[in-house]
């Protein structure tokens, strides 16, 4: 999402940019709540009406906010621990580098443990499942106060440390573009803080409480929930173990921390990419081993591509004579940079884009068996929990499952996350043909004749 005055948008003269983006402030977390009570429903439809609109009273919670605060403070004491390793991020505009912490994996295994602890001494984990309503309103009204400190303190901020496309004067698009690129107090960073560990870690914390109340609902997780935490803890797992590699990122080296980022970090991750999770308490399906294993396939492959395509990149970048990558072919640019165009990618344009939507797909398949019964909530009964919290809730578990007619395509919700991520890629995708282009000239021209498929061999 490009600026009014950057080449992305066409510059200032075009249009006011302020209601597409007031829209999308409004949108974005109205869209939240809508889809994890889509997910709790019967029907779970996600086009249409939500089934009832939650009183204000079930959303806001001091309990909650203090529960959230709580995990904020946790993940901002790990990332202050000693790291085992510090490096420096790409140079600003002011020739500086800014210097990171690498123990965001660390992080995580601290937090299981935590986690582990707390529940061999009786902490009711599962119950986090019935919090996510006032869990995500709470974190939204979070994001806008975090946003709007932001956006107030980059009006101290030096013109080096703005970023090139939140800075245009429209109070509503900078605040949702976010002003400042690296905003720091002292050496917390927080847009790298945000981007890896609170969000992150949350979304992984939130499918293992699904997971756990499945089994105290119904005996044990199904598979299909087995499937969708492992494959989506390798995900989180990944990036933390490589988590020097989002330095490079747009995010990071691009964007501001407004809005947008603050709420894609801290709400849209850890509430919306758990989706699937949260569907399969509500409608467990059954799952084959072939299946199951058909599934897993997926993954691996998709993860294969990722995985492979993002470390050649990594690389060849930090240390291009590296066997691994020293007998591909490369295109010079006038930078001094080389591009790559063989291996994976010389494949498409965006190989690890590829891997990340196939797994992206394989999240979504253990929740819409094309075989068998699916199961759907029968009798109603509320946990005690939610009883004494919100009174009877018609949408709350039951262990009473009876057959439905299968969900196959006809559900939309477990594919959310593919269809929006899918569209977040197309555009991340020509931002960043964009930006090559600018950087590289000819030699990113020669680089598309050579390798013309964007993401998708012989098709996009
Ligand atoms: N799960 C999620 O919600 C999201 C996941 N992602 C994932 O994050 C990862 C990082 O994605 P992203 O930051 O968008 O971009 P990329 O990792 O694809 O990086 C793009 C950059 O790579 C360099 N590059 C492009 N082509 C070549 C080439 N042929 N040879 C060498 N270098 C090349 C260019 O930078 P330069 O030349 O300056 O090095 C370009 O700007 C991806 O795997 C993506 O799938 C991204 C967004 C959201
Ligand atoms: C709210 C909007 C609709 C969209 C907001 C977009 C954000 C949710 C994403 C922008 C880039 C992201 C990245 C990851 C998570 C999603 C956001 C924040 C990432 C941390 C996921 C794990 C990957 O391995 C990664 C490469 C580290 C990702 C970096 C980009």
């Amino acid at each position: 999402m490009g600026g009014p005055g950057t080449p992305e948008s066409g510059g200032p003269e075009c249009r006011d940019p302020s209601p597409g983006a007031a829209a999308l402030i409004l949108l974005l977390p109205a869209t939240t709540l809508h889809l994890l009570l889509v997910a709790r429903s019967g029907p779970a439809r996600l086009l249409g009406p939500p089934p009832h609109l939650p009183r204000l009273s079930t959303l806001w919670s001091p309990r909650v906010l203090l529960l959230l605060l709580a995990w904020l403070g946790l993940q901002a004491a790990l990332y202050l621990l000693p790291a085992r390793k510090v490096v420096e991020g790409l140079e600003l505009k002011d020739k500086s580098r800014l210097r990171y912490p690498i123990n965001g994996f660390q992080a995580l295994v601290l937090t299981a443990l935590l986690v582990g602890l707390g529940v061999s001494a009786g902490l009711p984990l599962g119950t986090l499942s019935e919090m996510l309503l006032p869990l995500a309103f709470m974190a939204i009204l979070t994001t806008f106060i975090f946003s709007f400190l932001l956006y107030m303190k980059a009006q101290v901020a030096p013109a080096s440390g703005l970023a090139p496309g939140g800075n245009s004067g429209n109070t509503i698009y900078d605040f949702f573009l976010g002003r400042e690129l690296n905003p720091r107090i002292c050496s917390f960073d927080f847009k790298y803080f945000c981007e890896l560990r609170p969000g992150l870690i949350g979304w992984v914390l939130i499918n293992l409480a699904l997971l756990v109340q499945e089994a105290e609902l119904r005996g044990s997780p199904s598979l299909a929930m087995w499937l969708v935490n492992g494959f989506q803890l390798l995900y989180v797992g990944d990036a933390l173990w490589h988590e020097e590699a989002v330095l490079t990122t747009m995010d990071i080296t691009h964007d501001g921390f407004g809005f947008m980022l603050v709420f894609g970090d801290l709400v849209w991750v850890p509430f919306t990419y758990s989706l699937q999770a949260q569907f399969l308490l509500y409608h467990p399906q059954p799952l084959g081993l072939p299946t199951a294993l058909a599934i897993c396939l997926i993954n691996a492959i998709g993860y294969y591509i990722f995985r492979g395509a993002n470390s050649q990149k990594n690389t060849f970048r930090k240390n291009p004579s590296d066997p691994s990558v020293a007998g591909l072919e490369t295109i010079p640019t006038a930078t001094g940079k080389r591009l790559l165009v063989s291996g994976w990618w010389g494949m498409v344009r965006h190989p690890n884009y590829l891997g990340d939507l196939i797994m992206a797909l394989a999240w979504s398949l253990p929740c819409v068996p094309v075989e068998g019964h699916s199961m759907r909530l029968g009798k109603i009964s509320a946990s005690a929990y939610w009883m004494s919290r919100y009174g009877p809730d018609p949408l709350t578990f039951t262990t009473d499952l009876t057959p439905c007619e299968p969900l196959g395509l006809s559900h939309l919700l477990p594919y959310f996350y593919f269809l929006y991520f899918f569209a977040l890629l197309v555009h991340r995708e020509a931002r960043d043909e964009q930006q090559c282009l600018q950087k590289y000239g000819r030699a990113w021209q020669e680089y598309c004749r050579r390798v013309p498929y964007r993401i998708i061999p012989y098709i996009y």
